[in-house]
């Protein structure tokens, strides 16, 4: 059977389709990205050149498993594909072309731990008030422009956003991102952003550079395209403006990175963008059930600022949503730990079959207490992954000087490495001294005694400055995992990590090693063409969070924006509540709760045969046990795709505590107020005097109730049938609601 006979009939069109600007805008698991596959493997048998085509994704996992698929129809040939993340496929164009912006092709790759440090230094070079200058606002801030394009130069010439800057006393950021600016380049280094901003500089000074590539990519693809903000979308604009022949997918609906300059105006501009644009919609869902599928659309719903979709499915109906109510976050992980256990056993599904999605990171905790405590193994995509581990940065640390002795972030972290007796003031004496003359910390080592005179810390600096030439020495004259042991054993970081016989650093000295296998895999990977240290070191840096996997088979943990573009057989939605879920950060206009709401969204579109969720109504959270209260979001998906909630005690879920469960609802929160849904009631009432907090027991037929977002109402019936209590409600603006009564805080009119 070929590829095409697997793609109904608007994904064929959109496969067979290639000359000229496509857009598919389509709902969740519809099929899109497997239509840029098959796109791309299409257009191979058609006899374009693999590198020819240029396909950018949303993570380095995703690229992976695409060129894995296209080479099952294709051959090995996929391998020349240009395929990979935006920053990995501009930093390898920068790596060529950066000379002509005054790089060199070894630049460094900040991560946001460098960028950090590098902000911090200079709001205490500028004797600012750090608890003002916050380091992150302030990297968000210059992050932020030059998403937009701005330069430091015209950021300080922006009459608009320097007046914001000086109203919320912080009238230094321009001068901050002018010294960033100039420090990253002074150390041969860019961070995430500028791979970004310099691939638009480089194509919009240098035309001969813009032309070569245009010539090159004679056709572009780019999956999760309304997650990509004003800086790609220029660059692929600028790459295809002379064969037009792009290819975006993208779902509205699943927008989550406005935060990051996002943009999903992208999306509209597209068409002014391509007159000739196609536009393929893909409306038919293949992954979930009915129940999953509709139970998402009654949700979105709620976001005014939508494209019109109506995605469906020929699905099984499958089970309804199963709702986990836990006193503590710790007995919400025991929950589902044990449910997760109970669906293996009965259906023999492996651990892969499951995900855990929370809003933040930190959530993470309770779960894997109780996962390990029933010996089900799991792996947490985006925490600290590998890379981020301290031994690991150590090593990489020196690697990074090694290759850019210009890079000033990898040289702090060094010098004192171990211990040899050079403290913070002498590294701030070196930088403030490369700041002077204006020339990099590594050109003073080498000349250490002409700035520092002859004393023992000149004779330290000295001796270091020829251990990093040894290391420079050997990495010309031998392949990158040689070069890398003589740098761990040279620079004492492995003899430091063995001579610690803890349990930590034993781990630690393992680690140590596992970089060094890392590095001897990547010299031996055929598919690696360039087996150099620095190729290797790009690759760590681009690494992103999501990337980080092992092959065992295990229940995936990770927070709802990194599941993007995933399918799990079984997914859990923990911590739906509110302040959590929708994030009380997020909470500061509409247009934040719609993205929250987008990532509910997301959220529940992973699943494909069962969907969980959970809250919980105690909490630790930044040290402190907080009462909490079912997210709105429950209450917005339609009551007739759920179950009532799972009896706990049939689960063994630990201890029970009813009382708390039944006034959990009634409680008032101690958190902030949602501000856009407060409303004082009109007329002569008073919230304290005529309103009373719902008991479900007390309602009736025929009362007037009001109830936080649809306002005032009466309820028309109440349902006793079944776990829980349901209200037909008549809202006066927003018609007849059905809600189970124990979400619906309802407020009783009297
Ligand atoms: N025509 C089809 N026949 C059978 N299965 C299909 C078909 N189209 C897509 N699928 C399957 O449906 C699932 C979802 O597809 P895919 O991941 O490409 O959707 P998507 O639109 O990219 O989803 P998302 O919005 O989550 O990124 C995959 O398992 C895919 O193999
Ligand atoms: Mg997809």
């Amino acid at each position: 059977m070929s590829y095409l006979d697997t793609l109904n009939e608007p994904q064929r069109l959109a496969v067979e389709t290639t000359k000229g600007p496509m857009m598919i805008i389509a709902g969740a698991g519809s099929g899109k990205t497997r239509v840029l596959t098959y796109r791309i493997a299409h257009l191979m048998q058609q006899g374009v050149e693999p590198f020819n085509i240029l396909s950018l994704t949303f993570t380095n996992k995703a690229a992976k498993e695409m060129r894995e698929r296209i080479e099952k129809v294709v051959g090995t040939e996929a391998r020349n594909l240009w395929m990979g993340t935006f920053h990995s496929i501009f930093a390898k164009i920068l790596r060529f072309e950066g000379h002509l912006l005054g790089y060199q092709s070894n630049f460094t790759i900040y991560d946001s731990d460098d960028s950090k440090s590098l902000i911090k230094s200079i709001i205490k070079d500028f004797n600012l008030d750090d608890k003002l200058y916050k380091p992150n606002s302030v990297l968000g801030r210059i992050s932020n422009a030059k998403n937009n394009l701005i330069s430091w130069r015209a950021y300080m010439n922006n009459s608009e956003l320097t007046m914001d800057d000086e109203n919320s006393g912080r009238p230094k950021i321009g001068e901050i991102y002018k010294e960033y600016a100039i420090r990253c380049f002074r150390a041969n280094a860019m961070d995430f952003d500028d791979l970004l901003f310099n691939t638009n500089i480089l194509f919009q000074n240098h035309l001969e550079a813009l032309n070569k590539y245009q010539d090159k990519f004679r056709y572009v693809l780019i999956d999760e395209f309304q997650d990509t903000n004003l800086s790609q979308y220029l660059i692929t604009r600028r790459l295809a403006a002379r064969h037009q022949n792009i290819c975006v997918v993208g779902d509205d609906a699943q927008s989550i990175y406005a935060f990051r300059g996002a943009n999903i105006q992208n999306i509209l501009n597209f068409e002014k963008d391509y007159p000739d644009l196609k536009v393929v919609k893909l409306e038919q869902n293949y992954r979930s059930t009915q129940t999953i599928v509709q139970a998402a659309n009654s949700v979105i719903r709620y976001n005014k600022a939508q494209l019109k979709k109506n995605v469906w499915t020929s699905n099984d109906n499958g089970t309804p949503i199963h709702m986990i109510k836990a006193a503590t976050d710790a007995e919400e992980g025991r929950l589902i730990a044990t449910s997760i256990f109970e669906e293996k056993m009965q259906r023999t599904l492996p651990n892969s079959a499951f995900a855990i999605l929370y809003r933040t990171n930190a959530q993470s905790r309770a779960l894997e207490e109780a996962l390990r405590r029933l010996n089900i193994k799991y792996k947490i995509i985006g925490g600290l992954s590998f890379y981020q581990r301290k031994e690991i940065k150590d090593i990489v640390g020196y690697l990074r000087f090694t290759i850019n002795p210009q890079d000033v972030e990898a040289f702090k972290r060094i010098i004192n490495l171990p211990k040899r007796g050079i403290g913070k003031t002498t590294v701030d004496k070196l930088i403030v001294r490369s700041n002077e003359t204006q020339t990099s910390v590594w050109e003073i080592l080498c000349n250490i005694e002409r700035h520092f005179g002859a004393g023992r810390t000149s004779k330290v600096l000295d001796s270091f400055t020829t251990m990093v030439k040894s290391f420079q020495l050997s990495v010309e004259q031998k392949n990158a995992y040689d070069a890398a042991t003589d740098i761990a054993r040279g620079s004492g970081l492995l003899r430091e990590l063995y001579d610690d016989k803890s349990v930590e650093g034993r781990v630690r000295y393992e680690n140590l090693q596992e970089l060094l296998n890392a590095i001897k895999a990547f010299v031996d990977d055929p598919e690696n063409e360039d087996k150099s240290l620095d190729a290797f070191l790009q690759q760590v840096s681009l690494l992103s969070s999501a990337d980080n996997e092992t092959d065992e088979d295990s229940v995936t943990l990770m927070t709802i924006h990194m599941s993007k573009g995933l399918e799990f057989k079984n997914v859990y939605i923990v911590g739906l509540e509110e302040n959590l879920f929708p994030s009380q950060l997020m909470l500061e206009s509409r247009a934040d709760l719609e993205e929250e709401r987008r990532l509910f969204y997301v959220a529940i579109t992973r699943a494909e045969q069962k969907l969980f969720l959970s809250y919980a109504l105690q909490r630790y959270r930044f040290g402190k046990l907080i009462m909490c209260e079912p997210s709105r979001f429950l209450e917005e998906i339609d009551p007739q795709f759920m179950t009532s909630f799972l009896p706990q005690g049939a689960l063994g879920g630990g201890s029970r505590d009813t009382s708390m469960h039944r006034s959990g609802f009634t409680r008032k929160v101690a958190t902030k107020p949602k501000p856009q849904f407060t409303r004082v009631p009109k007329g002569n009432h008073t919230v304290s005097q005529n309103f009373k907090p719902n008991n479900p027991d007390e309602l009736q037929q025929g009362q007037k109730v009001e109830h936080a977002k649809f306002g005032f109402g009466k309820i028309v019936s109440i349902d006793t049938h079944g776990k829980d209590k349901r209200a037909k409600v008549h809202f006066e603006n927003f018609g007849e609601k059905t809600l189970i009564l124990s979400f619906a805080k309802l407020m009783i009119c009297e």
